[in-house]
């Protein structure tokens, strides 16, 4: 990895470079990279933690100013528990996952001699924009290498402290690699990402992952296909039948594990005849948990004569606009679903609310029907949707893809979690022994086979 200090051109060209290089290594070449990084950061643990804490300090000095989101300072520091191990982990996961590259899914005899395939190559040069998140330069890393990309890494200003030196360590490990330096490279200011952005015939994908209006940005200015990671404006419906229980814990975890999240819960549905039966329990864990709960005036009066006294006191008024707002924060906004005589329409008019204010990330119901979760499923637009789990499910490494990029707000052409798979294409191609178009045109000598082998 090296820090960038030529022009975004020369970057751009030495990433382009490098992934060539790095399309020919074996798969034991990139997977001792990635040891090596491991290997590496542990080391320099103290050091790194070091630079955080002086991001930190910035950081929040400028939160005390209100110059910058208490969500931020969350994602920013890299001492949390667990996080650095996490950080560590996800590299050695991804290591000993199967290489994504050369997977072949389509293997066909076109003629007696002639055998097309299908398989799965790097995409080549990608360039990620990301939050001020600094064990996202470590995840990312390891599955550009694993998946035999280059990479260039832009993340938030925040973080810059934390980002230079485990780019730093990062480069260093990779001298005694084969894998190139150039093919993962970090710019550390926001002026390079629009000359960055028209260099498609360097770049062939950006991925801006954090805001809309990054997302939006980049879509205006990328001269190559933009993959948007963007905000997570989450939701549950809670429909009548749901277990009490498992909606108390399911929503308290959705929403306070990890408030800063971009897969934690921002709006909460609930079906009108669950009001007074499973959201007194959800509302008090949740107020429990130092939540601030935005009612609608139906789920506020339920609640003001189900809670205790000194709960009900602290419910708070929705406006409309809480109903569109990613808090990021222990808040969260709840609405009444109005029951219908037909069960199915109550969950359509939830999924309707979620389609129309929801940012199509991760949606997800409590029932205990599963009719009443696939009319849900099928109906919510959005690249996760669970049933009766934590939003917070979301996630690469839960879904066992190592680690991620990202999740995904995109239609094409990944979804969702962003693991390796995400992060190659696929090639055809042909093994003949001298075949021409012309031999099976009209009059040619051959017919085609066309006949679809096993892989
Ligand atoms: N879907 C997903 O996977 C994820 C989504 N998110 C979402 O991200 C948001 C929070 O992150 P936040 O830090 O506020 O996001 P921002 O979009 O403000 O910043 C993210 C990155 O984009 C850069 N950036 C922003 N605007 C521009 C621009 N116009 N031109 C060039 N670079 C730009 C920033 O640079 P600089 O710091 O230099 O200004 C930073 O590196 C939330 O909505 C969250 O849900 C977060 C993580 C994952
Ligand atoms: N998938 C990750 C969250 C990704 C994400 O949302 O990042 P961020 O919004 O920067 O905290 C997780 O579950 O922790």
């Amino acid at each position: 990895m090296s820090l960038t200090n030529g022009s975004p051109a020369e970057a751009a060209r030495a990433a382009k470079l490098s992934s060539r290089t790095l399309a020919i290594l074996s798969t034991e070449d990139r997977n001792s990279a990635l040891q090596s990084i491991h290997d590496a950061l542990s080391a320099a643990k103290s050091d790194i933690l070091q630079a955080n804490a002086r991001d930190l300090e910035i950081a929040t000095k400028s939160a005390a100013d209100g110059e910058l989101s208490q969500s931020i300072l969350k994602r920013l520091d890299l001492s949390r528990p667990g996080k650095f191990e996490d950080m560590l982990k996800g590299i050695l996961d991804v290591k000993g996952l199967e290489d994504p590259v050369g997977k072949v899914d389509m293997r066909t005899e076109l003629d007696d001699g002639l055998i097309l395939q299908r398989q799965s190559c790097p995409i080549g040069v990608l360039l990620i924009i990301f939050e001020a998140r600094p064990e996202v330069i470590a995840n990312i890393a390891s599955l550009a290498i694993k998946s035999a990309n280059a990479a260039i890494l832009k993340g938030g200003k925040e973080s810059t402290e934390s980002f230079k030196i485990i780019a730093t360590v990062i480069s260093k490990a990779l001298e005694s690699t084969k894998v190139p330096n150039d093919s993962i490279q970090l710019v550390t200011t926001r002026d390079a990402v629009d000359p960055l952005l028209q260099l498609s015939q360097y770049i062939d994908l950006v991925i801006p992952r954090g805001s809309n209006e990054l997302v939006r940005h980049c879509q205006r200015m990328a001269h190559m296909p933009v993959l948007g990671h963007a905000d997570g404006l989450c939701h549950y419906y809670i429909h009548p039948d749901a277990e009490p229980e498992m909606a108390a814990s399911v929503v308290v975890d959705s929403k306070t594990d990890y408030p800063a999240a971009c897969n934690s819960l921002e709006s909460l549905l609930v079906h009108e005849d669950a009001l007074k039966t499973i959201l007194p329990g959800v509302a008090s864990a949740l107020l429990a948990k130092g939540v601030s709960l935005r009612c609608d005036p139906a789920s506020k009066a339920a609640l003001s004569g189900t809670l205790d006294k000194d709960q009900a006191a602290k419910l708070q008024d929705a406006g409309e606009s809480d109903f569109d707002t990613e808090f990021l924060d222990l808040i969260l906004a709840i609405k009444t679903i109005p029951k219908t005589e037909d069960a199915l329409q109550a969950v359509d008019t939830a999924v309707e609310h979620i389609n129309m204010h929801g940012s199509h990330h991760t949606d997800a119901i409590l029932t205990s029907s599963e009719q009443i979760a696939d009319r849900f499923c099928n109906g919510v637009d959005s690249a996760c949707k669970f049933w009766n789990c934590s939003t917070r499910m979301s996630d690469g490494m839960r879904f066992g893809f190592g680690t991620e990029v990202g999740i995904s707000t995109n239609k094409v052409h990944a979804r969702g979690p962003v693991g390796l798979e995400g992060l190659c294409i696929h090639e055809y191609r042909i093994k003949g022994s001298g075949q021409g178009a012309a031999m099976y045109g009209a009059g040619g000598s051959r017919q085609w086979k066309h006949k679809r082998l096993p892989l």
